[in-house]
């Protein structure tokens, strides 16, 4: 008898599937999320049994079981810059943050050594929080800005002292607008204090194949030649020198002691936020880049 009922449910989906986006945008995100929590429940032994708990090395683990979630979705990567990342020693990555679909971006990339600066609510999800946990990323409290910059500061040190390489989206929220939001200042004040790189990444606009607030999850095109959407990742060469320069200019470090008011440093003084816009303009027009034609040129201005 239950078997009855079960055919016409089981038909149901493909119907919804073919007929209905918002159906197929609602079951691919929850498929996304189950698989995720399934992966996270498979990494968490394996990290426990690798490193005996929290270690960034785990990142390793994760990594790997995370690259092939792509193929399930119709997404592929494509990267230009790579060569940035082979950076030695740590860094701070930056990039625009569009969605949860950018962890498989991510996973597409990560250097070794490399976690994440994620909100603390992340924590309390279920299997994939405590594989973020093992896996090393650092949680802030982003409604406690006195916390969230006491926990950076420890970070640039963890950071220097074990060698660690952060990545942060220092848009501080998802943003599928197209632009980028004003950025927080936490990841610059982390490369000052640690006195490392910035490396920008940019994810290309998922606008062509997922759209939340339209509930619109695209498969491939319907000419049946392609059945995939690319994404590009453009990591762009280190504006390390730059960012480090400016920040010091507007005062993000104390001015050395035997400076007196009035002088060089409150004479060039912008506002910091203006300067990282600024900043973000070089980002930004990255983010145009929707479709292969453009390719080619994102790649030749990501690496002159
Ligand atoms: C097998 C399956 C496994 C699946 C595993 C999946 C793993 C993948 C995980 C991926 C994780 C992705 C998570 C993404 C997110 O969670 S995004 C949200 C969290 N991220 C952020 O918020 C970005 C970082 N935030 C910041 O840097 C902010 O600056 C913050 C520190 C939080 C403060 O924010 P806020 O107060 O809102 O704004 P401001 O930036 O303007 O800062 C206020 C003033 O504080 C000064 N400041 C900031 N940071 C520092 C610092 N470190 N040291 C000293 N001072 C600091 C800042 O300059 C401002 O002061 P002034 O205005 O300059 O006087
Ligand atoms: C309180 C729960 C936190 C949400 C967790 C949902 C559970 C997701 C489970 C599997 C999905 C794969 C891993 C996704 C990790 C993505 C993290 C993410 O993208 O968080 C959003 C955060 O950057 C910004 O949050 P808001 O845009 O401010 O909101």
């Amino acid at each position: 008898m239950e078997v009855l009922w079960t055919v016409p449910l089981l038909l149901l989906i493909p119907l919804l599937m073919w007929t209905s986006s918002t159906f197929v945008f609602y079951f691919k995100k929850c498929f996304y999320v189950a698989y995720m929590m399934c992966l996270a429940l498979l990494a968490i032994p394996l990290c426990v049994l690798k490193s005996g708990g929290r270690d960034v090395e785990n990142m390793r683990i994760i990594r790997s079981l995370v690259r092939h979630v792509k193929y399930f979705l119709g997404l592929r990567f494509e990267v230009s810059g790579w060569e940035h990342l082979q950076t030695e020693g740590p860094y701070v990555i930056i990039s625009n943050h569009q969605s949860s679909l950018d962890v498989l971006g991510l996973m597409e990339i990560l250097p070794d050594r490399c976690t994440m600066i994620a909100k603390k609510e992340l924590v309390y999800a279920g299997t994939v929080g405590l594989v973020c946990w093992l896996g090393g990323i650092v949680f802030i409290n982003r409604k406690k800005t006195s916390d969230a910059k006491s926990v950076m500061t420890d970070a640039a040190k963890t950071m220097l002292d074990e060698q660690i390489r952060l990545w942060v989206f220092p848009e501080g929220t998802r943003n599928q607008r197209g632009d980028l939001l004003p950025f927080k200042k936490g990841a610059f004040h982390l490369a000052v204090q640690a006195q490392v790189p910035v490396i920008p990444i940019v994810f290309s606009s998922y606008s062509n194949f997922y759209l939340r607030k339209e509930k619109q999850f695209n498969s491939g095109n319907s000419s049946g030649l392609c059945s995939c959407f690319n994404v590009f990742l453009c990591v762009r060469r280190s504006s390390h020198a730059e960012v480090l320069s400016l920040l010091r200019r507007h005062q993000i470090e104390d001015p050395p002691k035997d400076r007196h008011e009035g002088d060089d440093v409150r004479r060039h003084h912008i506002p910091l936020r203006q300067i990282l816009q600024r900043d973000a303009l070089g980002l930004l027009e990255h983010l145009q880049l929707r479709n292969p034609e453009q390719r080619a040129d994102a790649a030749l201005n990501t690496n002159h």
